[in-house]
């Protein structure tokens, strides 16, 4: 029942089109219903005009049953007609409220999902739900109507008949049920597993290189066989369940037919039912099979529907865990002004899925216009420091504060807008140069665009590239090298002057010499900037006006680059890592 109640919420979107679905549903019983009158008009030409040899009362009878298929016709194409508008909108409302949803969730919610999971989804689920409700959800709703109707023409008919088909309902019941319980299982089995496959083919075609370049092309292979084959194993039990149940809903309607023709037969020669009766009746229960043979169909297509449904919820009914003080999520809130002091406070952290604090004790103020370099060996935190700032996570205690307001108080879009974020792995979007810069500030202009590339180092190759700023690129445009992609993201991070700058590493994939230019840049152009830049060259951190220096999570020195190298080891021990390099140059 829960289950069901998954599928009964999309209740208010169905109620706003009810006059509609409504109609979709009365089309659909009047298709169906209708051609339980053809048995009737039958037995009344064999008792009647055929008994009586009187062929002029013929053409009446024959022209209802031609009237009939022509309603019947009628019904259904006007059914699609209407149902495909509407449905197909729902469908593309829900998949945008997922993908919406989706766009809110915090970086956490999105870590303990598989990819996979989402895109099947916000797919696969969504198109079973429109083929529902555009198709299995009419009929469930008039089916048994149907199945009713034809029940009680029969009784009338004749009562044995009728008789004949509640007791054969009896079975069909039971085997729903138990039909109904398993199914289900296994219908969730298989769309959960249709998920994993999605991460598998999405995993693969985005590390292909590694793929390619290690030779793995049979262990991936083999273990996309495998869990294929954990489908396939579910797919056989849903068919198995499918045909028992297929099986039951062909065999009760023909005993019903048999039972007809015997008692039927029986009652002619007893005398208490004529010849046009019994025909009237097993032409009838023929009529019946069809409704009764779709019940397998449409359970099982109901099924699936509820579990798509109830995947869709699972989604839609995550909690914000990262809003803003009330709760919300603000689209536009307003700007205010900031001067950019940067303060962590004692502030400790861990991931949401483990025990562990990867940061302990951490506090640190960077003054307006300042640029703190953060140092630290691999692993040591750095990251999880730099993405607490424009709330990717929480803290887990302490705070982290700008002008004195923890971050936590600020409206997270204000935050967003305030902190410019670059990382390590430069993501860029289908689209062109221009658009994916503009993303660190919609609605630049284009000088603004290649200011920014400037500081970046980034407007040479751009002017060199086949469109310049129009060139595509991401996914489906060209492709530049790791450099340049990191030139770019660090370009789409400095436009529109950002109060608070966070750079994770950004420039690990480009030469020394630009990566000191670019450092230049930064610190003229975006002198009013608060920067924190995460970095592992003595180049970087001796352009800083300040180092910080973390070890497994605790801050342990901070100073200038030369304080450091005379008084911390730690951090002496990191650039001697780097120094062969420094040496070269
Ligand atoms: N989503 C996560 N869940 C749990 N632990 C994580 C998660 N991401 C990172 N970690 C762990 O947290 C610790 C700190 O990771 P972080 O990425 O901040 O290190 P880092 O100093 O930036 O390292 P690097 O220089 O290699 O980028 C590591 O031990 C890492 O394995």
């Amino acid at each position: 029942m829960t289950a069901v109640r998954s599928l009964l919420r999309f209740w208010p979107d169905i109620r706003r089109k009810l006059h509609v679905y409504l109609t979709i549903i009365a089309l659909t019983f009047a298709a169906n219903a209708i051609s339980l009158l053809v048995p009737a008009l039958m037995g009344r030409i064999v008792d009647g005009p055929i008994a009586e040899q009187d062929l002029s009362a013929l053409w009446l009878p024959i022209a209802a049953v031609l009237g009939i298929g022509v309603v019947e016709a009628v019904a259904l194409w006007g059914r699609r007609m209407i149902a495909a508008k509407v449905v197909s909108q729902w469908e593309i409302t829900w998949r945008a409220r997922i993908y919406d949803r989706l766009q809110y969730l915090s970086i956490g919610v999105h870590g303990s999902w598989e990819s996979g999971q989402l895109l099947s989804r916000a797919i696969n689920d969504m198109t079973q739900l429109r083929r529902f409700f555009a198709f299995g959800a009419p009929f469930i709703v008039s089916t048994p109507f149907v199945i009713v109707t034809g029940i009680i023409v029969l009784t009338v008919m004749e009562p044995a008949f009728g008789l004949i088909a509640v007791l054969m309902a009896i079975p069909m019941l039971a085997g729903v049920i138990v039909f109904n319980a398993r199914y289900q299982r296994e219908s969730r089995a298989s769309q959960d597993t249709m998920g994993v496959i999605s991460t598998q083919v999405e995993e693969s075609v985005q590390g292909i290189r590694v793929i390619k370049a290690f030779g793995r092309a049979p262990w991936v292979t083999e273990r996309f066989e495998a869990i294929s084959a954990h489908l396939r194993a579910i797919e056989v039990r849903k068919a198995y369940l499918d045909s028992w149940m297929w099986a039951g809903t062909m065999t009760l309607p023909r005993l019903a037919m048999a039972a007809v023709i015997a008692v039927g037969s029986w009652g002619v020669l007893a005398g208490w039912t004529t010849v046009g009766t019994v025909i009237a009746g097993v032409t009838l229960v023929m009529v019946l099979r069809i409704p009764v043979e779709m019940l397998g169909f449409l359970l099982s297509d109901a099924i699936m529907s509820v579990t798509a449904a109830a995947r869709y919820w699972e989604v839609m009914d995550t909690a914000f865990d990262i809003t803003d003080a009330d709760g919300g999520i603000d689209d536009a809130p307003p700007s205010r002004a900031f001067t950019g002091v940067l303060e962590f406070d004692d502030v400790a952290f861990g991931f949401p899925d483990t025990d562990l604090l990867t940061l302990r004790g951490v506090s640190l103020r960077v003054a307006p216009g300042e640029t703190l370099a953060l140092v630290g060996a691999t692993g040591s935190g750095k990251t999880a420091l730099a993405s607490l700032v424009p709330r990717l996570y929480d803290v887990s205690s302490g705070a982290i504060r700008i002008d004195g307001t923890d971050i936590r108080e600020l409206p997270l879009n204000e935050l967003r807008r305030l902190v410019s974020v670059s990382f390590e792995e430069p993501i860029l979007f289908s689209a062109t140069v221009a658009d994916n810069v503009r993303m660190g500030s919609p609605g630049a202009g284009e000088a603004e665009v290649w200011e920014a590339l400037e500081i970046a180092r980034a407007a040479d190759f751009v002017r060199a590239l086949p469109a310049g700023l129009d060139t595509e690129v991401g996914e489906q445009g060209l492709s530049l090298s790791g450099g340049q992609r990191q030139r770019l993201a660090l370009a789409r991070a400095v436009i529109g002057r950002p109060r608070l700058l966070v750079l994770d590493d950004p420039l690990s994939a480009v030469d020394v010499d630009t990566e000191e230019r670019v450092q230049r840049a930064l610190r003229e152009v975006l002198h009013a900037s608060t920067t924190l830049i995460i970095a592992h060259r003595p180049s970087t951190t001796a352009l800083a006006d300040r180092v910080a220096v973390l070890d497994d999570g605790r801050i342990v020195a901070t100073g200038t680059h030369e304080e450091l190298l005379r008084t911390s080891r730690t951090y002496r021990d990191l650039m001697g890592a780097s120094a062969p390099e420094e040496v070269r140059r």
